[in-house]
This record gives C-alpha cells, structure tokens and sequence, in this order.
C-alpha cells in the first residue's frame, strides 16, 4: 500500500517502525530449554492473520521435565509448521519452573520455538499542540532519583507494543476492510486478498497514488566488479520495502545490569525493528513535478548546510525550497559550496505560524514533500503539518531529519552537529585546562551548552581527559557541605594543585531561583549555573582564606556556530539523502535517523515522546566518572 496515503487516509495512522514483543519468554522458558536455545527473535516471525487463509490447527505439546509431572501446552501450528503459544496463555507454566526441567526429547524446539504475543496496535494521538519540552513533567536540575524515562527509552506506551509494517494493513483484509468499509475496492480486497494491490481506493483521480518505478539507480550506478559472484542483472540497490534494523542488540540478563534499558520488569528481550532507510524501488511521486519546501528551525547546529545540499542533491528535481514566507528558488547550483559554511543557508528561528496557516501555504503553493531540520520542537511542529495534512488529504510527505547539538532526540545514536560541538567544547576544556595548570592554585570552570540533557558536558570530558569534575542535568548534586563539589576543589588544589571544572548549561537548575519564563518556541529560560557556579567558588575559597585562581570559559555559541567536522558531515550526507528517499517512498510523518549504526526512519510521534538523557546508570556515564575520579555529590 502506498505509505503516503496509508499516512493520508487512513483513520488510524499505521507507524513505521515493525515492533514484536516476544512476552516474558526469556524469564518463563530458560529452564525449560536447551543450553543452545536462542531466545533472539529471528526464530520468530510476525502472524499476520488473515480472514482469508484457514484457521490454523491447534496442536498440544507435552514438556516432559526430568522430575515432576509432564506439562502440556497448547498453540497453534502456522504455516511454516511452527507452534505459536497462545497468547492468552504465555507459557501455561506459570509459577516457577521446577530446577533441572529440559525440553521434551520428542520435538522440543517446534513447542519452545518462540512465544509470540500479538499486541495491540497503538494509535498514536500525537496532539499538535501537545508541548514536548520535560520541564512541566520534571522541573530543570531537579533530579531526585533517574526517571523511568532514562532507563527505559522504548516505543509507544504500555506493555508489548506493535507496529505494523507498511504492507501489513492491506495483508490483513479484516482490518482494512475496517478501515474503508464502503468502498468497492475494499470489497475486493476482502474477496481477494490484498497482496499485489498498488492503487489506493479513496478519491482516485483527486489524488494520484500510482507507484511509479524510480531511476534513482539507472542513473550511474552499477556494482563493482562481480568478485562476490552476485549477478549484476540481479543487483539494483535499492533498499526492499520490508528491510529492518533492529535498534537494541544487548540483551540485559538482569535490570541491575549496568545501563539496562528493560521494557519489562524482568528485563526480557523485546525486539525493535525499524525500518531501513534508503532508496526504494517504488516512488510516489513524479521527480520531474516534485516541489519541495525546506525548514530549518530552533538553534543553529553544524551540518544544518551540508543537509540542505543533500536534500537538492538527493532530489533530482526539487525545484522550489520555501523560507520565511518567500519563494527561494534553489538550484543544485546555488547549494554546492554552502557546505564549507556553518549557520543554515536558509536561517533560522524560534517560534512561528500557526499548523494551519503553515499548511494553507503548502496548499496554496502546491507543495508535495516538507523537509523539516530541527529539534524535539520542529519534529513535533513537522508531525502537527503532517496531520494537518492527513486531515485536509493531501499528498504531501512531511520527513524530519533530527538536528541538535544536544543530541537529546530520542532512538538516534547521535544527532549531527552533536560530535562537532564536542569537538569545539574540547578546545574550551583544553584551553581551561592550561590556564588552569599554569597559575597557582588555578580552577578552570567550563560552561556547555545542553538545555536539559548532558551530553555534550560528558562526551567532551570525556574527550579530552582533562577535567575533574563534570556536573550534568541528570544528575544532582550539592555544592556545599563536607560531600560538596566545593570542598572536592579545596581537596583537588590540596592534591594536585589545579583543577578543571566542566557544567552542562541545564546542571544545578535545583539550586538556583527559576525564572519561569519562556523563549517564543515555549522553551524554559535557564537559571545560568556558570555564572552561579563561578561566583559560589571564589566566595567559598575568598571564605576559608585560600588562594585560588578561577578562570571562567563560556564559549556559548562558539560550539554550535561552527562548519560540521568530517564525522557529521557524513552523517548528514546520509540522512538528508535518506529524508529524499522517504518522501520519493511515499512516507510522511517520519524522521531520517541513525539506529544501532543502521540508517532508519522512525514514526515522529515516538522519537519525541521525551528528549533523551543521559542515563546515570549508563556505562558511559560511569566510564566518565572513571575519568574524572569525581565522588558523588551529596
Ligand atoms: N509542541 C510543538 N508543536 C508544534 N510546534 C512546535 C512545538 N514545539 C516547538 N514547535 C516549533 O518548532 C520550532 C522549533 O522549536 P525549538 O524548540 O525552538 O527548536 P528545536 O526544534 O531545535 O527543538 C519552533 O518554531 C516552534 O514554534
Ligand atoms: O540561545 P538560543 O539560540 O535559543 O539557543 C540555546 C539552546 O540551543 C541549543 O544549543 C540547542 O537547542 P535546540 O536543539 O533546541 O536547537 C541548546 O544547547 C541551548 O540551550
């Protein structure tokens, strides 16, 4: 089915990301199975069901333990001759097992294959105007205890959650039947089958929803050689429909386990697939004809310019890019060196229009993809547009790519910009550093920016192994007092002689008096710690008569201000390409992400569902503590 009108049309938006809960089966079956068994879940595979195919048989299996009595359990064999446990009954061994039990010898893997539980499918009600920025939830800096949402960064809400593959609605005739019950086509379909179908039944000729075949790769693009003896009439590059990535890949024996992230309280293993990103075999939309608009918005990132030149290298076509209510007419031409440029060719802002008076102008000007480069906010801002865009049914693929130095958008493995940043808060920390060592009694006190994660304080601590003590959001902390950061400085100057201190721009808000106010695009203003740091330092040292020499570095801006380093140059070559591809496949309402080292898209409502944070009980989190050799705080 074409995503775009699925995403379009569809009273209940189908989500792209693939996501099957194997319940409890980790916790409830290892006694029963084989040292070899693989509780990793290729072994098992989504049931799709279908009104048309037959009801499958129910078979019993009996477990038979060394000790004790035979157990039998019941399921369902499906059509590869696989046994399905029922999911009203997990395991139908609840309790706990007895020691020592090992499969039945008679067809032990068959029953113990896989426990499969079908969950039900998450409507996701992303409320435009719903804010995603953590302070009403969380008052910044105050961080008692690490909130779920640090160890548990998952998708959609309670419990097993499942997200249908593209395809998946049109497989399962029922559903879709349910969804378009008194169009002809889905009769059809209902008698049918929906496999091959291509054309969408809703308002054709008003909307053109024909896949048509890309020549993205017949342009030049051929395999090298045929040394791995692939047939080159076979290759074509492109990325199928149904690929996936599967986004975690540790599985956590314990949630004590240093940085578990566990969906369920046992921490059994939940498979998340995502889907691949990349160009597809089947367009939707006519390059030639496409008009594309460009956003870019809330703080400057390095990369925002190697993105946009993407976005016009990767199109072949896009001939219209749309800012600040002008019509900019983009060439390929006009992009090729901003690049070697930082800042956004096409600025950038806070605050804004209405959704609807942003969608009268899609309309209007007759616009078929947006490209939205931000943050939390703009993904949230990208996802009310394309709403807004479902509801008045047009076609116009809505893609995000995630842009903040922060690097707090949930699921990615980094935003670009964020390693650039790092690099230049580096050059901050070094500088610190020296001036620092070469006075006596000298403190180096360093401010980063990052609003209410602390990623960029950490990596660049980290990075440059010059700092003794990083303080971040996520983590509090008290100054004062005999387990204070202060007294860990007398301590450092008594030591060592010098000491370098790094904060994150959104650490210690809990000690400071809030302001309550708010920038135009409804985030928090912080309280500024650096200057409250700097100030309780000298006063603390001036206090107990010992010398100390405080340098303050803030480079604010000078992070984030800067031309994209190679690491992030790469990566947003790829995801702005990746973004063309989404919205030439008929996407709307994703984002372009890096998942697990794989290029993925992801639903919008789920990457901002909160920003993410640095999770205190993280390895990496821990690895900075080694290097710094800070105590706890408090
Ligand atoms: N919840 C929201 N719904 C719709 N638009 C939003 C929302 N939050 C922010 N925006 C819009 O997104 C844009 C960028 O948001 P901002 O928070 O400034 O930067 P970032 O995208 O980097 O997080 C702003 O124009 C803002 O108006
Ligand atoms: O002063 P500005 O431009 O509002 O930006 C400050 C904020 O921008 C950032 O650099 C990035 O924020 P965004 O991800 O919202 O763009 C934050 O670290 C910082 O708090």
């Amino acid at each position: 089915m074409d995503p775009l009108i699925r995403a379009v049309e569809s009273p209940t938006h189908q989500p792209l990301v693939s996501l099957w809960s194997i319940h409890r089966a980790h916790a409830a079956l290892p006694a029963f199975l084989p040292a070899t068994w693989n509780p990793f879940p290729l072994l098992c595979r989504p049931r799709r069901p279908s009104s048309a195919s037959p009801p499958r048989p129910r078979v019993k299996q009996t477990l038979e333990p060394i000790s004790g009595a035979p157990r039998e359990l019941e399921g369902r064999r499906d059509g590869a001759d696989r046994t399905e446990i029922e999911p009203s009954k997990p395991l139908a061994v609840s309790g706990t097992p007895p020691a020592g039990l090992v499969p039945s010898p008679t067809r032990p893997s068959r029953l113990l294959r896989c426990t499969m539980r079908r969950a039900p499918i998450r409507r996701i009600d992303p409320s435009p105007g719903r804010s995603i920025h953590p302070t009403p939830a969380r008052p910044v800096g105050s961080v008692p205890t690490p909130p779920s949402h640090w160890r548990v960064p998952r998708f959609g809400g309670s419990n097993a959650v499942q997200f249908a593959p593209p395809a998946w609605v049109l497989r399962d005739s029922s559903r879709f039947g349910d969804l378009i019950p008194s169009l002809e086509l889905s009769r059809k379909i209902l008698e049918n089958g929906c496999e091959g179908l291509s054309l969408l039944p809703v308002e054709q000729g008003r909307v053109d929803i024909a896949q048509r075949f890309t020549r993205y790769g017949s342009l030049s693009r051929t395999p090298v050689g045929d040394g791995d003896g692939s047939s080159t009439e076979k290759w074509n590059g492109y990325v199928n429909k149904d690929d996936r990535a599967l986004l975690k890949v540790i599985k956590y024996a314990s949630p004590t386990s240093a940085g578990a992230e566990c969906i369920n309280p046992d921490c059994s293993w939940v498979e998340h697939w995502v889907h691949r990103a990349g160009p597809r075999k089947e367009i939707y939309y006519e390059p030639e004809e496409v008009k594309a608009a460009i956003v870019t918005c809330g703080g400057l990132c390095p990369g925002l310019n190697d993105v946009i030149r993407q976005v016009l290298k990767g199109s072949m076509f896009i001939t219209l890019l749309d800012h600040c209510g002008d019509n900019l007419q983009l060439s390929r031409d006009v992009v090729e060196n901003i690049n070697l440029n930082g800042g956004s060719f096409l600025g950038v802002s806070r605050g804004g229009a209405q959704t609807s008076d942003i969608v009268d102008s899609i309309q209007a000007r007759r616009i078929d993809m947006l490209f939205v480069i931000g943050g939390n906010g703009s993904h949230a801002g990208a996802n009310a547009i394309h709403e807004e865009c479902r509801k008045r049914k047009l076609k116009v693929s809505v893609v995000a790519v995630p842009k903040t130095i922060d690097n707090d958008i949930l699921f990615m493995d980094k935003t670009f910009g964020f390693d650039t940043a790092v690099e230049e808060a580096q050059r901050a920390i070094n500088s610190a550093y020296i001036e620092a060592r070469s006075a006596y009694h000298g403190i180096g006190l360093v401010k980063l920016m990052g609003r209410s994660s602390g990623f960029i304080a950490m990596h660049a601590s980290l990075s440059s192994g010059q700092i003794d003590v990083c303080l971040i959001p996520e983590v509090s902390f008290t100054l004062d007092g005999e387990h204070g950061v202060l007294r860990h400085l007398e301590h450092l100057l008594n030591t060592k002689g010098f000491c370098v201190v790094c904060v994150a721009e959104g650490a210690g808000q809990d000690l400071l008096q809030k302001s309550n106010a708010t920038d135009a695009s409804g985030n928090v203003i912080l309280s500024d710690f650096g200057v409250h740091m700097q100030q309780k330092i000298k006063k603390h040292f001036k206090d107990i008569s010992v010398p100390a020499d405080l340098k303050y570095i803030d480079p604010t801006y000078m992070v984030r201000a800067c031309r994209a380093n190679a690491s992030d140059a790469i990566l947003c070559t790829v995801l702005g390409q990746n973004a063309v591809h989404g919205a030439f496949a008929g996407f709307s309402g994703i984002t372009s992400g890096i998942c697990n080292t794989h290029y993925a898209f992801l639903p919008i409502p789920e990457v901002i569902t909160t920003p993410k944070h640095v999770n205190p009980n993280s390895r990496m989190w821990h690895r900075c503590l080694t290097s710094t050799g800070q105590p706890d705080f408090h």
